[in-house]
């Protein structure tokens, strides 16, 4: 990374879950290099702010600023001869923790004078005291500021103040969350006068602007508000400052404080990268999923062998070295991996049988890794037989790895020849194409984690949200797809533990791969043969064969067909299809699908999606 551009970084305390000292070491081990000091963090510390920032001296921290300071300006009197007292009292604060920087945020009481040249008196007064301490102090609006809720007002006010210890603060969740931007920034505000830049995301919602911001903001790139374009707005003014993420969310105050802080930290220098300061190694290119792998036993090996067999897969090779088998039907490949000490029998420790692994074909594995380094995200090596190839991965959160591969189109060698012993391929009836989806359930509150994981690292850009009725609760599904649409992966949560989701969830300790998708020319003709080969597919109730008729008027031959063959239908607005079937589950625990996808069709099927949890629910039962 190009570290002359790349600026220092810090997080608020409000940002992190558990106690002072807790917070402190997150965000230190995270690699910030400072923090915001939220008052009521200091308040609820059994120790002295000189301990505090003895702390922070030892974990290498700089206290930035100390904030919120609140409903200072612009009051009548007698609160804002008091409000004055306050702020001295708080100038004692900031000296004992050896900082020099507070946040006043625009006042939101109703006594609050609407006077702009008021709050400017007030603020200059205020300024001239802290500068008499050495101190400087920073106005912010807050979108639900009483008479000041726009960055523009704000800076209005503190030009008027006119007073070099007070500057501006910028907040882009309270900037953007009122659909307001930077623009014109540059050119009205001089860089020195920016005291301070606060970073936040959010999900778009609709909802009281105060709610918003105290429960659902988000790291950047965790959300949908354009926060790259406002650092981007901010750097034209030729600011140069400390990017510093200030974040109320309350599932981040329920994690674990190191993982937050590792994602804020990442989440910054994904920023950094998007806003044109310091450049990552570039995105890849995808071409597709080259194989899923699933940790397994010899019993577990022998089952799924043959479950995989009711869909067409036929045992096609064996590792050089390791015990290890491939599995293929065309171009869909799955590894069975028993090999102890290796990262599936860690997995297979853990979780009995399950997906391990998946692999994305890329255009330079390595650039990836230099990427996933850059990010901090950890990266993963096998150890490896002589000759053999060394494919490196890059771990999900929930433990599940992504291997790295080159597209065998564009290598001289495929990754199976140098690795396996492969069998010579016998014709195939009704070969599939490929892997055209892995569906992932993720626990609640870890959602954010995954998006900045795919968005970051991959490029992977999060679709519109999906609620899916199961018969025991809501799953949310949100589909992380490649431009190209070579590798799609929807992802799953869901609050309740009843739901096809939750029950997976909780019986695998977390998260993981629950569902493949393989694509097919044709699906009837790759379930065809299923029956002979004792593929047990879902079943479909007749009631929804009638509803189909009725929604789309499909021909008769073809609604038998579909019904014979318990294949599911969609058709998008554009008139394109979709036919997939889905196997019964694998111990509960995995299930597969055959998906045709008619050119054009970016979905899933997620008109069908209740029709199917309610089958797997009855199978689940019976
Ligand atoms: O929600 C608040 O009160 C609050 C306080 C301080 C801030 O910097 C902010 O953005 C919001
Ligand atoms: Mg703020």
């Amino acid at each position: 990374m190009d570290a002359a551009r790349r600026l220092p970084t810090s997080i608020a305390t409000v940002c992190l879950s558990g106690t002072l000292p807790d917070k402190l070491e997150a965000a230190a081990a995270a690699g910030f290099d400072a923090i915001e000091m939220f008052e009521n963090d200091l308040l609820t510390f059994n120790g002295s702010p000189a301990e505090v920032r003895r702390m922070c001296s030892d974990l290498g921290l700089r206290i930035a600023i100390f904030q919120p300071f609140r409903d200072f300006e612009a009051m009548p009197e007698p609160q804002r001869a008091r409000n004055l007292d306050r702020a001295e009292r708080k100038f004692d604060t900031m000296q004992a923790l050896g900082t020099d920087l507070v946040l006043v945020c625009s006042n939101v009481q109703p006594a609050a004078i609407d006077d702009p040249a008021r709050a400017a008196a007030d603020l200059r007064e205020m300024a001239e005291r802290a500068d008499r301490h050495g101190l400087r102090v920073c106005y912010e609006a807050l979108a639900w500021g009483r008479h000041v809720s726009r960055w523009r007002q704000a800076w209005e006010i503190v030009r008027a103040a006119d007073h070099p210890a007070l500057g501006l603060c910028l907040d882009s969740f309270h900037t953007l969350a009122l659909d307001d931007d930077l623009s014109g920034l540059a050119g009205a505000v001089p860089a020195e006068r920016i005291f301070f830049l606060q970073l936040a995301d959010a999900p778009r919602l609709s909802m009281d602007v105060l709610s918003w911001s105290r429960h659902h903001r988000l790291f950047p790139g965790q959300g949908e508000l354009p926060v790259a374009q406002f650092l981007s707005d901010l750097l034209a003014t030729g600011w140069a400052g400390l990017l510093s993420l200030e974040v109320f969310n309350d599932e981040f105050r329920a994690a674990p404080s190191r993982r937050i802080a590792r994602d804020g930290q990442r989440s910054l220098i994904w920023l950094m990268e998007q806003a044109g300061l310091a450049p990552l190694p570039a995105l890849p290119d995808f071409s597709g999923i080259e194989f899923a792998e699933f940790a397994v036993d010899a019993a577990a090996r022998q089952e799924l062998g043959r479950y995989l067999g009711g869909l067409g897969f036929r045992h096609a090779g064996r590792h050089r070295s390791k015990d290890v088998d491939l599995w293929r039907s065309g171009g869909a490949n799955l590894v069975l991996n028993a090999e102890p000490d290796s990262a599936a029998s860690e997995r297979f420790e853990q979780l009995g049988p399950a997906v391990c692994a998946l692999a994305f074909r890329v255009d330079d594995p390595d650039r990836l890794v230099g990427r996933a380094e850059a990010l901090q995200y950890p990266v993963w090596r096998e150890r490896i037989g002589e000759g053999e190839r060394r494919i490196p991965a890059v771990r999900v959160p929930d433990g599940t790895l992504i291997y790295l591969v080159a597209d065998p189109a564009h290598s001289e060698r495929p990754i199976w020849e140098d690795d396996f012993i492969l069998e010579t391929a016998a014709a195939e009836p009704a070969p599939l194409l490929g892997i055209d989806h892995a569906a992932q359930a993720v626990a609640p509150g870890v959602m954010g984690t995954f998006v900045l994981f795919y968005r970051a690292l991959f490029g992977l850009e999060p679709e519109t949200p999906w609620e899916l009725p199961d018969p025991y609760g809501l799953v949310r599904s949100r589909a992380f797809t490649s431009r190209d649409g070579s590798v799609r992966l929807p992802l799953n949560v869901s609050e309740s533990s009843r739901t096809g989701t939750g029950r997976f969830i909780s019986a695998l300790a977390g998260a993981g791969v629950h569902h493949l998708a393989f694509a097919a020319s044709d699906v009837t003709r790759v379930l065809d043969g299923a029956g002979e080969r004792h593929a047990a597919l879902l079943d479909i109730p007749a009631n929804y064969y009638e509803d189909l008729n009725a929604r789309f008027g499909l021909d008769g031959d073809e609604l038998a067909r579909l019904e014979a063959h318990h294949i599911l239908y969609d058709r998008d607005a554009e008139g394109r299809e979709f036919r997939h079937a889905y196997t019964r589950q694998f111990r509960d625990r995995i299930f597969l699908e055959v998906v045709e996808r008619g050119a054009g069709y970016t979905g899933f099927g997620a008109a069908n999606a209740s029709v199917r949890m309610a089958a797997q629910r009855r199978e689940a039962s019976s």
